[in-house]
């Protein structure tokens, strides 16, 4: 009996190890981020034709940029472990804590990677090596480089970020567009005020780091008042899509709702902060971001069937 039992609770703490290293190699990969650039390739394959995208671009198209984009991730997991193991934020990560070895995780993003570029190659070599490129931009470039050197590093290094709607365009056209450079642009113009805020929330985090961030680096006030220009900034650059005739009244009344709300929230971040502010705005500008392109796919569909 008390061997019975003996094996029992073995197996249960084997079965428990193996749900956390499932877990731990799923976290690497960023998924909710993930989920959120899928969402925009979606949007950018939708928007690049006037029906439905063929099916084959559709999924190779989005599991490859997924795959590339958790590859990303995972390689950034790698390259700031030791940054993440001096901040609160992320210093519970698989690598920073060392529950994952540095060869297996590399090993994991490498497969991922390869996978995604050779799902991606099938399509058309313009999508698998601009992708290719925007991994290196955000895992390499940014990681390594920017991060560590200029208060921009956010800036420029968001490119990588904003590229999946231009890269889920040319999934299914083969071609680049201007209008697909647009929305490039909506998602660039809207990465500095979702990661300033929250920098501004965890500013000590990323003092105690080293890494120099702008809050670091220009002070709370001048990051608040970044964060209110890019919102404005944000809100000119979503009425491209309807000026240029991409875009009909239903996006211009949702995009114009959805920017005016972000640009209220860091209008309130910069005059009339309270406590958790910074956080909320953090918070708002992903739903923001999701609405947005959910907006976008809704009026580019309209349009279509009306
Ligand atoms: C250089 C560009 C970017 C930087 C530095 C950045 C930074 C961050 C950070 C530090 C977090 C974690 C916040 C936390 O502790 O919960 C976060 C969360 C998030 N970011 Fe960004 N971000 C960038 C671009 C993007 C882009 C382009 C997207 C999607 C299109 C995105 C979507 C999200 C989402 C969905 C979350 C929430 C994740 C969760 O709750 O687990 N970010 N971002
Ligand atoms: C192929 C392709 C489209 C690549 C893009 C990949 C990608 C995951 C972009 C999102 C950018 C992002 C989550 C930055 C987080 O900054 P951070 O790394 O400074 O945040 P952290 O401190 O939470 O790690």
């Amino acid at each position: 009996m008390a061997k019975i039992q003996l094996a029992g609770s073995a197996s249960l703490k084997i079965a428990r190890h193996r749900q956390r290293v499932w877990q731990d190699y799923l976290t690497m990969t960023k998924p909710k981020v993930v989920a959120m650039l899928l969402l925009t390739a979606l949007v950018g394959m939708c928007l690049a034709v006037s029906g439905i995208p063929p099916l084959k671009a559709v999924v190779f198209g989005l599991v490859g940029i997924g795959l590339q984009s958790a590859a990303a991730a995972a390689f950034n997991h790698v390259l700031d472990r030791r940054f993440d193991a001096q901040m609160a934020r992320t210093h519970h990560r698989p690598l920073a804590k060392g529950r994952i070895e540095t060869p297996k995780a590399v090993a994991f993003a490498s497969v991922l990677m390869v996978a995604g570029f050779a799902l991606l190659w099938q399509l058309n070599a313009l999508t698998a090596w601009l992708t290719f490129a925007s991994l290196i931009g955000y895992a390499v470039i940014y990681t390594v480089w920017l991060k560590h050197a200029t208060p921009q590093n956010i800036v420029i290094g968001g490119l990588a970020g904003a590229a999946p709607p231009l890269l889920g365009w040319t999934a299914v056209t083969g071609q680049l567009d201007p209008h697909a450079l647009l929305l490039v642009m909506l998602v660039f113009t809207w990465t500095p005020p979702h990661f300033w805020a929250l920098a501004i929330h965890r500013r000590d985090d990323y003092a105690k780091a080293g890494i120099p961030m702008l809050p670091v680096t220009h002070g709370i006030a001048f990051t608040k008042t970044m964060v209110l220009l890019y919102t404005v900034l944000l809100a000119l650059v979503g009425l491209l899509p309807w000026l240029t005739g991409m875009s009909g009244a239903l996006y211009l009344i949702g995009s114009t709702v959805l920017n005016l709300g972000f640009v209220a929230y860091a209008a309130k971040l910069k005059f009339a902060d309270s406590p958790g502010h910074a956080w909320a705005t953090f918070k708002y500008s992903i739903w923001h971001l999701l609405a947005l392109f959910v907006v976008l796919l809704a009026d580019h569909w309209l349009q279509a069937w009306w």
